[in-house]
């Protein structure tokens, strides 16, 4: 292959007269332009050439095609390639020389088919598949919509109400259902594969099986009056949920016009809407999120040293509390043997419990068998004593947010663990070099921060020392890998990346309601940004027991730059304590229903006067954009503060940390990438105007200051950076 091309197609005519085109686009044969291109030229050899009677599509190594290479949206976005005429691929190539052809095709899908890869197979007169295979059409995910044909094919094939839930959930569905569906024609071994759908694209050839253009077919689409209800809902449903998403509502469009006015005007107007999306942000930013959370695992120095995984056979956990029960039930959910140590029976019993729970909650949804269930939880044995950790490969230490306790259970860890098991501490603030003052075996330490609960919670923060063994940090990223989460490696230093960017933003939140504005406009207007909920309403939920333990922190390490509000230790001495006492920034009822309390103005008043803050008529009346920029934006001046300091190797990586560890909306593309669309001048400006009037809790840092002052891009790699890593 040409270095400079991007994968290509290979066509076998073989003695039967088929023709077996083969996509091939390592590592999962996704269609770019080359790929497009060439499959086009193979389809005119192919019908042209007399001894070809029809043809098969495949993909090379035991995938179909994961879809539309993602890097040419990026490229197009980017200007670097220029974009084929609108409809050239979905409508030239797909619709009128492959389905329109005078000889039929038949694709042959193992592993996988999804977006463009799921699209060109429906395009064929008949779909052959391997068991298990992945059928899907996830573009909304991606910020862009079924280019070509996805719109007007799968409501054709599998009905207008299993289209829509596919497309707007962008779920697969396996080979199996596909076949109950209509999808799929046929379910076969992987080894009969190819020669299946060989004799099946001769039998169409012969007539003895239908030759099905997709397009065409109407007999499972609903009469137009319930097609056009159906849509209503689907919309309303769409902008209850994706309230800041053009592109769902444009793929609905593109639906709805197939239905109306037929699939022909249906595939035009999705090829015009699917240009359209490819220029809207919250496209870019879904393209960067996507790059980006497949780069947190590419760590420099580290994963580019050709070091092996090391098989991790068992874990030990030292707390069952709420944490760690929950690592616990992530671990054994992989089929990690775990060992939970508790202090007394009584808390013992207690975490095997709440691990229970877990898992039970998985029964009673469905989602996991009795039988599982029993397999899962015998991989957890509980202990009260170190003697069970003579043969462990790694320990998650996840007890309350005591240095000293911490300490003590790192020397004695040492004692009894074998020399080569990992020592894991979950801590989420507190760093990690403290943790491990009275223990040798320093290569060993690391954090591994999950987010709580853990056993939910896609992100885990692996941090490392500066003495952590680059062969520790790949263990820790696959067992990260097994157990489904995105890890982000950072560097070690109070609160790490995804605490140290979120304290700013509940600060900058007590800082302005101190100041006169009112906490339920700034939960609104945060929740309306995209956040899963304000900063208010979120401190309710972690409890204020955790807050005042993180600020403790914060306070101590970084006593420059916070805010110190009374608020929340006020209502705490008062027994509110958030959610878990029912009693908060807001008031609980017994379905756990949040709603404003007008009490709460008698702590704000106090802690105004004890701050000696005063009401500023500004910050009263401040609109939407203007809340979401006094929390936000300090948030940015500390994730330039981390990336600055070595703590985040890629602004990427704080990226992926912000939507999974603070749930920045993705769509925004993360924080970074975020304040790079609002632009680092613009940034930088604000924060100097508000840290001249109310103080250095604002003031931009020298990296954003840097920036900020050239405007360039805040997300550009850090050249000699002051690694702690
Ligand atoms: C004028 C008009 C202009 C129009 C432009 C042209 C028209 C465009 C129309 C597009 C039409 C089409 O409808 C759009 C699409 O098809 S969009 C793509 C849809 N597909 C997906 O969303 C699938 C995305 N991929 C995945 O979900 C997973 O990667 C997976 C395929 C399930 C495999 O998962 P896993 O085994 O866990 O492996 P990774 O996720 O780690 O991926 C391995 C590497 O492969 C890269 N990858 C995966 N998919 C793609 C892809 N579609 N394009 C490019 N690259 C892909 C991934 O980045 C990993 O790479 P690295 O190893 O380098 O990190």
């Amino acid at each position: 292959m040409d270095s400079r091309t991007k994968g290509k197609t290979v066509m076998e005519v073989g003695g039967d007269g088929v023709a077996v085109i083969t996509l091939i686009n390592p590592p999962v044969n996704s269609l770019s332009f080359d790929v497009l291109y060439n499959l086009k030229s193979n389809y005119e050899e192919a019908l042209s050439r007399n001894d070809v009677k029809a043809i098969v599509i495949t993909g090379a190594k035991g995938k179909f095609s994961g879809g539309f290479d993602i890097s040419g949206f990026s490229e197009i976005q980017k200007g670097t390639m220029k974009e084929p005429k609108v409809g050239f691929i979905s409508i030239d190539i797909i619709t009128d020389l492959l389905e329109a052809a005078r000889k039929p095709s038949v694709a042959a899908i193992d592993g996988l088919a999804l977006g463009g890869g799921l699209e060109l197979s429906m395009a064929c007169h008949a779909r052959i598949s391997t068991p298990g295979a992945q059928l899907g059409l996830p573009e909304l995910q991606l910020g862009v919509i079924p280019g070509f044909g996805g719109t007007q094919r799968l409501p054709r094939l599998v009905g207008l109400t299993k289209a829509l839930e596919m497309i707007l959930t962008s779920k697969p569905v396996r080979a199996e259902e596909g076949h109950s569906l209509g999808l799929i024609d046929a379910v076969v071994p992987s080894a009969e594969l190819l020669t299946t759908a060989r004799r099946w694209a001769l039998d169409i050839v012969e007539r003895r099986k239908p030759w099905i253009t997709s397009l065409l077919k109407t007999d499972k689409l609903p009469p137009l009056g319930e097609a056009r209800e159906i849509l209503k809902f689907a919309r309303g449903q769409t902008r209850k949920q994706a309230p800041n998403m053009k592109h769902p509502l444009m793929c609905l469009d593109a639906l709805e016009m197939g239905i109306v006015s037929g699939p022909r005007v249906g595939l035009e107007k999705e090829a015009e809407v699917g240009s359209q999306v490819i220029s809207l942000d919250t496209t870019k930013g879904l393209i960067h999120v996507f790059f980006s959370q497949r780069g947190t695992v590419k760590v420099p120095g580290v994963t580019d040293r050709g070091l092996m995984p090391r098989k991790i056979k068992k874990v030990a956990i030292i707390g069952g509390g709420l944490m760690g029960s929950g690592i616990a039930t992530a671990l054994i959910l992989s089929n990690y043997p775990v060992i939970l140590k508790e202090v007394n029976e009584k808390f013992l019993e207690a975490g095997i419990g709440r691990v229970k729970a877990n898992l039970q909650s998985r029964v009673r949804k469905g989602s996991m068998s009795k039988e599982k269930f029993e397999k899962t939880m015998s991989l957890l044995k509980g202990s009260l004593d170190y003697e069970s950790f003579r043969d462990v490969d790694m320990v998650i230490e996840a007890v309350i947010e005591n240095i000293s306790l911490k300490q003590q259970i790192f020397a004695d860890l040492e004692k009894y663990c074998p020399q080569h098991c990992i020592l894991a501490s979950n801590t989420s603030t507190i760093d990690l070099n403290k943790i491990g003052e009275r223990t040798k075996s320093q290569d060993r330490i690391v954090g591994a921060h999950f987010f709580s609960p853990a056993h939910v919670m896609p992100l885990l923060e692996i941090v490392r020392t500066n003495h952590t063994s680059a062969q520790v940090i790949v263990d820790l990223l696959d067992v990260g890998k097994k157990i489904k989460k995105t890890p982000v490696v950072v560097g070690n230093c109070t609160g790490f990346a995804v605490n140290r960017m979120f304290f700013p933003y509940t600060q900058a939140a007590m800082f302005l309601v101190e100041r006169g504005a009112d906490p339920y406009l700034i939960d609104s207007a945060v929740s309306k940004f995209g956040m899963p909920m304000g900063p208010f309403r979120l401190c309710d939920l972690v409890g204020f027991g955790v807050a005042i333990a993180t600020a403790t922190q914060f306070i101590e390490n970084f006593p420059e730059r916070t805010y110190k509000s009374m608020i929340i230790p006020l209502m705490q001495e008062d027994k509110r304590a958030g959610e878990a006492t029912r009693k908060g920034f807001y008031l609980y009822d017994d379905k756990r229903k949040a709603k404003p309390d007008p009490e709460l103005k008698k702590y704000i008043e106090k802690a105004r006067s004890i701050s000696g803050a005063n009401v500023d008529p500004k910050l009263v009346k401040l609109s939407e954009k203007e809340i979401i920029e006094m929390t936000f934006f300090p948030v940015v001046n500390e994730a330039c503060r981390v990336f600055a300091e070595g703590i985040a190797v890629k602004a990427a990586d704080l990226d992926i940390a912000a939507i999974m560890g603070m749930g920045f909306p993705p769509y925004r593309g993360g924080i970074m990438f975020w304040a790079d669309s609002i632009g680092s001048k613009y940034i930088y400006s604000r924060l100097d105007e508000w840290s001249k009037t109310y103080g250095d809790f604002f003031k931009p840092c020298a990296f954003l200051a840097e920036r900020g002052s050239k405007g360039a891009p805040l997300s550009a790699p850090v050249e000699q950076a002051r690694s702690r890593l």
